[in-house]
């Protein structure tokens, strides 16, 4: 908790695009700081120079890996010591390595925005889902190439009505994509990693995860890519690979999980690209087993699968989950909100799960 004395200094990293209001009325309470740096070696330079010093409290976007690069060992070796709280401006945080973060002494907090991305990603879900559902992607390329419905045309869609949608990941996002799933006439069940109350589930069938795969006719992927207990491995300056086998979401869905569903399934992705095996997936689609798919988030973006650009029963969404102005206000706002909270009395308002117990 922080009342008396010169102002903590909050780091901001990315852009407040929307909040302004809230980021500016952040500045009565603390100093607002830049970084300079336009990459990872000119952050940690900046680090070891002692420009961030007096640092307690860092805002960052997702965006802002171009600029740093990953939130890992290396980088909270070099981060300030003053350092107490790391507020990301996203529901998913597998930018950040929180095991490094609680590892530190004293910790480094992290608090991620739940509940205000729910809406806009269940939307995308729900359209990604009737845009694979009904192909509308091999028609909607083909009349832009004058083709009007293509030649031949696509072969007939199907309905939502009547089908099973498994929602592998029953958090926010998955519950609120099975009310508006519902709405269409589909028959919902789901698997977590921890079954849900009555009142949570709110009807949807519990399942294995084995039967959630033989039974959907839509698979639906709304699990955190989970960087729990292992090392990030990096690949490109946006992206990791998760090397540890031990209970990580990386490649939840690959070759044996295809093998295990419907013929003729749709999968969905809006969580994150590394939870299934993008090869696999191109392989799937090209023998027909699967039938379509929607994504809005790849293995190594901004980089596609070429196998899945060349596939025309794949609708393809730049990673636009979140991406309205009302839905980003709000989530600006409460990454905020997680900073003034954490100055104010010295707790965040949402902390990962991993550090509940913290
Ligand atoms: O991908 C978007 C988010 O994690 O909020």
């Amino acid at each position: 908790m922080i009342s008396t004395g010169p102002k903590p200094k909050v780091l901001h990293l990315g852009n407040v695009d929307h909040a302004q209001a809230a980021w500016s009325a952040l500045g009565e309470l603390a100093e607002l700081v830049e970084s300079a740096a336009s990459n990872r070696a000119e952050f940690i330079q900046e680090c070891k120079d002692g420009k961030l010093d007096g640092v307690v409290a860092i805002y960052r976007t997702i965006g802002s890996v171009v600029q740093t690069g990953l939130v890992d060992e290396e980088l909270l070796n070099v981060l300030p010591s003053s350092l107490r709280y790391i507020a990301h401006c996203g529901a998913g945080y597998d930018q950040v390595d929180v095991h490094a973060c609680s590892a530190r002494n004293p910790p480094v907090r992290v608090s991620n925005v739940p509940t205000a991305v729910d809406d806009a990603t269940a939307d995308v879900n729900m359209f990604l889902i009737l845009g694979a559902l009904r192909n509308f992607n091999t028609g909607m390329n083909a009349l832009r190439e004058g083709k009007w419905r293509g030649q031949p045309a696509p072969p007939l869609g199907h309905d939502p009505r009547g089908k099973v949608l498994g929602i592998l990941g029953m958090g926010g996002i998955g519950r609120n994509l099975k009310k508006k799933a519902e709405a269409f006439g589909m028959k919902v069940i789901y698997h977590n990693r921890r079954k849900l109350s009555d009142e949570m589930s709110a009807g949807a069938q519990y399942v294995s995860f084995d039967e959630l795969l033989s039974t959907s006719d839509v698979v639906s992927l709304n699990l955190p890519l989970n960087v729990s207990d292992f090392h990030f491995q990096k690949k490109t300056k946006y992206t990791l690979t998760l090397t540890s086998l031990k209970k990580n979401t990386r490649h939840i869905i690959g070759k044996a999980e295809f093998a295990k569903m419907k013929d003729g399934v749709v999968v969905v992705n809006t969580a994150r690209g590394a939870v299934m095996d993008e090869a696999a997936l191109v392989h799937a689609l090209d023998s027909g087993k699967v039938f379509s798919a929607g994504l809005d988030v790849f293995e190594e973006e901004p980089r596609i699968h070429p196998g899945l650009l060349s596939n025309q029963n794949v609708i393809l969404v730049p990673h636009m989950g979140t991406w309205t102005s009302e839905t980003m206000l709000a989530m600006e706002e409460w990454t905020i909100g997680n900073i003034r909270m954490a100055l104010e009395v010295g707790k965040l308002k949402s902390p990962v799960p991993e550090q509940a117990d913290l």
